[in-house]
């Protein structure tokens, strides 16, 4: 039976809901998946960090309170973040990286990825930064250490969409795509369509779980942006910059435009999309968008998201699911987990 042993860098949201799943499920993927967990170490700039090469309490690490240095309470805990030591020394296959997504240049994530796979340990990452801005490079630097770089999470939280398209759609020859692709915003929207302000609906997104350590990100377009060039360079084949993405949000859509909008049959929402011309080039845009209710994408509510790849051999397909949430989120990094075990298991 495998065991990989795991260990966590950021224990906010996302990496404290994979240890709540491994403390509910872990007897079941022995037999489920064919592997099991333990977690071998943790760290974060807030709460501190802890190796035990024995494994962790998954229960007791879900349990921390979430106050500065806490880490220090448990045995062996430390107050500081010893990230370098928790990638490099805690004895870790592979390396759960959650930290908060910086999207001016990827950092300090992208840092934490190169030092995991440097030393032949696999990477799993719901962090958009260090995909969107560093790819290319982290993937080759994977190779040449015969480790996997994943990172389902990064694009529509548990919602399978980058492996899906990679793998079940190749040969579909897909031209291009469009969707909402930002929980937060979308959940903003949806909450203003019921009476809500912006204000409130922001905080109540926040308080969900769904939105970045930063929500401008969210509501002004800056994730879905991230999110766009890595599906585009992903599954179009683009070399696509950040800047190479036109981009706004929807901060400036008034209570006033969503009652006109609700009274028309139609729906603001925030669309990411991307497209191959005959010439092989590729424009991508973040928008919102008035959509009438005949569109596929008006009736997705809340913090569900949708996308529809365009291909020559099968015409629209279309996915939908949780866009943000811990758990969700979480769960896109057992299926990396998954995903490793399949080529590098046994
Ligand atoms: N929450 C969600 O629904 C989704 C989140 N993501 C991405 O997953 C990542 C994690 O998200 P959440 O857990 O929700 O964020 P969070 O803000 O709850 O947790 C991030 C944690 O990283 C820690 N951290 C920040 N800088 C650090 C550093 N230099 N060293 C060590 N730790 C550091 C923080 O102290 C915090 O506890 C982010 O990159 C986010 O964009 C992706 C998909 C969905
Ligand atoms: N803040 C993001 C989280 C997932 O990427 C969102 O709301 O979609």
């Amino acid at each position: 039976m495998t065991e990989y042993k795991i260990a966590l860098v950021g224990f906010g949201g996302v990496n404290r809901g994979f240890a709540q799943l491994v403390a509910d499920h872990n007897a079941e993927w022995k037999v489920a998946l064919g592997f099991s967990v333990r977690i071998v170490g943790v760290t974060d700039l807030f709460l501190g960090s802890i190796v035990d090469k024995d494994g962790l309490d998954a229960k007791q690490l879900v349990a921390l309170p979430t106050e500065k240095g806490a880490f220090a309470q448990l045995p062996g805990g430390n107050a500081e973040a010893f990230n370098e030591t928790v990638i490099k020394h805690s004895g870790a296959d592979i390396i759960a990286e959650a930290t908060f997504t910086n999207p001016v240049d990827g950092e300090p994530a992208t840092t934490f990825c190169r030092w995991a796979l440097e030393s032949g340990i696999h990477v799993v990452t719901t962090n958009k930064g260090p995909v969107a801005l560093h790819g290319a490079e982290l993937k080759a630097l994977a190779r040449r250490n015969n480790v996997a770089f994943e990172y389902e999470g990064a694009v529509m939280s548990g919602t399978p969409v980058i492996r899906l398209a990679r793998q079940a759609l190749a040969g579909s020859n897909i031209l291009g795509f469009e969707g909402i692709l930002n929980g937060t915003s979308n959940y903003v929207l949806t909450q203003m369509k019921n009476g809500l302000t912006f204000n409130e609906a922001v905080t109540q997104a926040q308080q969900l779980g769904y939105a970045e350590a930063d929500p401008s990100a969210d509501v002004e377009g800056f994730d879905v942006r991230l999110k766009v060039v890595i599906l585009a360079n992903e599954l179009l084949d683009a070399r696509l910059n950040v800047s190479d993405v036109t981009c706004s949000g929807i901060s400036n859509i008034t209570a006033q435009d969503i009652a006109q909008a609700t009274a028309d049959g139609a729906s603001w929402k925030l669309i990411g999309c991307a497209e191959r011309d005959v010439q092989g080039s590729v424009r991508a845009s973040v928008e919102a968008r008035l959509l009438p209710g005949t569109h596929p994408l008006a009736g997705i509510g809340g913090a569900i998201n949708a996308v529809s790849f365009h291909s020559e051999l099968l015409g629209a397909v279309t996915v939908s699911g949780p866009g943000a949430g811990r758990i969700e989120t979480a769960f896109a990094l057992l299926s990396d987990i998954v995903a490793i075990h399949t080529v590098y298991g046994k």
